[in-house]
Order: structure tokens, then sequence, then C-alpha cells
């Protein structure tokens, strides 16, 4: 081989080559025997150079249930996809950017990951995100209701209390809803909940399962400490404390990062938690139960969090309440009035 043909054939292994966009000369099949990942699902996640998008990236590439991974973002994607691409796990890895390239990331998926849109700065509240994040939700939900319209659909981008009424009503007018398939995540809250609570019994906080109703964002968010496994009693100073701890536990790290954004790192490991649940359920595991922002008549409200039975078609069970103390029935009456008005912001955003 001439020295030119073997500079060519080298500068060009320095392209990303599981990288799908324009411009991109090398192709895996030039080089490569494999014909692709192990058995598996096939998981996209859009938003996936962001904070949250690129440990997610790379937990999601770790999953052994995860055959083929999307990574869709408007900026970045190519170098966020060659990184996690040569990470030495099952599933194989495609990277995607821009508009023009959102039908083929959504082509053919199963679980779909959402956590593009604008984070919180301090002083913010999450409903603050809403003007510009509904209109990113809503433009991804399109993309799926086309692409993918049987895919399980896991929406992290606040305020998550208003968009996944936003992704219903674009299904609902394409005709493609499901909602034992669209899920808000609230998985965030439940991880800090059994870290805190943890943290006041002296336990492991793998041994620790608190229940979190209600929504995601502020006091729509409704730890049940009465029903805390293993049965806990706390004092009236506890409950205080803990409440308001995993109520305001987003604020917290916004006011730590200090203008850098807001949680990342535990929502990637949350949001893994979760579609890893949903995974396990698709695959027709018994017993996936996890708490989720889903379409409900627990209470009269058509979206609501709570303990959700995960299946091979998504929302197989939606759990009631249980029994609340004094406190807690307080708390359920603040958090739907305030929860009334986030989910209707979400529903006029697409029926205006
Ligand atoms: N549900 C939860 O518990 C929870 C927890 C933490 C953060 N969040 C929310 O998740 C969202 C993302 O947070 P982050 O810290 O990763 O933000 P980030 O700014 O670091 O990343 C967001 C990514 O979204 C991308 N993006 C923007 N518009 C897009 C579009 N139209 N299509 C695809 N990608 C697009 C951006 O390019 C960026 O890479 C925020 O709305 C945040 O409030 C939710
Ligand atoms: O607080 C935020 O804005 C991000 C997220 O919803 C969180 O709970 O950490």
């Amino acid at each position: 081989m001439e020295a030119n043909q073997r500079i060519a054939r080298i500068s060009a292994h320095l392209q990303p080559p599981n990288f799908q966009g324009e411009g991109n000369s090398l192709l895996r099949r030039d080089y490569c025997r494999a014909k692709g990942g192990a058995p598996g699902f096939k998981v996209a996640i859009l938003g996936a150079a962001g904070g949250i998008g690129q440990p997610l990236g790379l937990l999601m590439k770790m999953n052994p249930l995860v055959s083929v991974l999307h990574l869709y973002d408007v900026v970045n994607t190519p170098g966020v996809t060659a990184d996690i691409s040569h990470m030495d796990t099952g599933a194989v890895v495609r990277g995607f950017l821009g508009p023009s390239q959102l039908e083929s990331a959504l082509t053919g998926i199963d679980l779909v990951i959402i956590p593009a849109g604008v984070p919180r700065k301090p002083g913010m509240t999450r409903d603050d995100l809403f003007n510009i994040n509904a209109g990113i939700v809503k433009t991804l939900s399109e993309g799926i209701a086309k692409c993918c319209p049987n895919a399980i659909v896991n929406l992290i981008s606040n305020p998550v209390n208003s968009t996944v009424a936003v992704a219903a009503e674009v299904f609902k007018k394409a005709g493609t809803y499901d909602p034992k398939r669209l899920f808000g995540v609230t998985m965030l809250d439940v991880v800090r909940a059994n870290t805190f609570v943890a943290e006041v019994l002296g336990l492991d906080p793998r041994e620790v399962d608190v229940p979190v109703v209600g929504g995601h964002a502020g006091v729509t968010i409704l730890p049940l400490l009465s029903q805390v496994k293993p049965p806990s009693s706390f004092t009236v100073e506890e409950i205080e404390y803990l409440t308001t701890r995993i109520q305001d536990g987003g604020t917290e790290v916004v006011q730590a990062k200090g203008g850098g954004g807001s949680a990342t790192l535990s929502m990637a490991y949350s949001a893994v938690k979760f579609a890893d649940a949903c995974l396990r359920g698709l695959r027709g595991d018994a017993g996936v139960v996890e708490c989720a922002f889903v379409a409900s008549e627990v209470t009269e409200l058509p979206f609501f969090s709570t303990k959700v039975r995960l299946g091979r078609t998504g929302a197989e069970e939606i759990y009631q309440l249980g029994p609340l103390n004094e406190y807690e029935r307080i708390g359920l009456e603040k958090a739907k009035k305030e929860l009334a008005e986030s989910i209707q912001k979400g529903i006029s955003f697409i029926r205006k």
C-alpha cells in the first residue's frame, strides 16, 4: 500500500465511526466483522450531550438489557458518541445531530428517554422553564408519534408536571396516545427520599423504600413517611425536616451549583434506575414496581405519581395511595391544587 493511501486510511479512522452525520466517510462495515450487539432493547436518549444526557448515555451503555443506544442532541453528539462507543460493553452506539436526524434517531426504538431542555438557575422555579422546554418536548413528541409510536417514553425535561401533559396532547393529536407508555420521571425524588430517610434512621439507603407521590416540584412532591419500609416512626421535627428536604432537594443542588445548572449525576443515576425497571417490565419480569408520574385515576387529576407496576405494555397497574396520616392528607390537598394548574398549563399549550 502506498504511504499516502495508508495515511488516508488512518485519518479516516479519526472520524467518529458510529456517527450518522453527513461527511462521515468511514462506515463500520468497512473495517469491522461485528454484526451488532447482544440481543436486547433499542433505547434513544434525546438531549444526550447535556449534563444529564452524557452520564445517562454512559450508564445505559453499561446496561446489559440494551442492544442499541441512539444518542440524539442538537449539539455535540459526534464527540459524545465517539467517546461512549469505545466502552467495551454490549450495546452498539450511534449518534444523531440536529432536527434533520431526529427521525433516524427514533426509528425502531423501544424506549425513549428525554432529558432535553434548559435547567434551572438559582432563584428560578421549574415552571420558569416552561416556555422553552414545552416547545422542545412538543417537537420531540411529534417525532416519537411519527417514528416510534409504540415506544415507552421516560420524560425528564422540566417542569415534568406540565411537560407530561404536553407530550400526551401531542400523542392524542397524532392518534398514537397510549397512557400506559408515557411516564414523567420522578425517580430522583424517591432516590433522595431513600437517602435522607436512611441518614435519619441510621440505615443503609439500599434497605429503605420511601413512596413519593404527587408530582415533581415543591409541594407537589409528597413523601409518604408513614409508609416507609422498613416500618419506622419519626418525630414531628423529623417529619418536617425530611419532607422539606425532599421537596427542596432540587433547589439544594441548584444553589450549590451556583448557576452551573441543576442535578445531573444523581438524575442520570435515577433515570437509569427507572429506565432499567421499564426494560425489565418490557422483558416480562414480574413484580417490577416504581413511582412515576402517569395518567391515573387515583385522584381527580388526569396525571399523578404513585407506585406503578411495569410490564410488557408499560404501566400495567397503578397503585392507590394507601392509608395517609393527617400531615400527609393536608400535603395531598396542597399538592393537588398546584398540580391541577401545572397539568392544565401543559394541556393548554397544545390545545390553544
Ligand atoms: N425529572 C427530574 O427529576 C429532573 C432532574 C434534573 C433535571 N431535570 C431537567 O432535565 C433537563 C435537562 O437538564 P440538564 O442539566 O441535562 O441540562 P443541559 O443544558 O446540561 O442539557 C440539556 C441538553 O438538551 C439539549 N437540547 C436542547 N434542545 C434540544 C432539542 N430540541 N432536541 C434535543 N436536545 C436538545 C441541549 O443541547 C443540551 O445538550 C432540564 O429541563 C432539567 O430541569 C429533570
Ligand atoms: O431542581 C431542578 O430544577 C432539577 C430537578 O427537577 C431536580 O429535582 O433536581
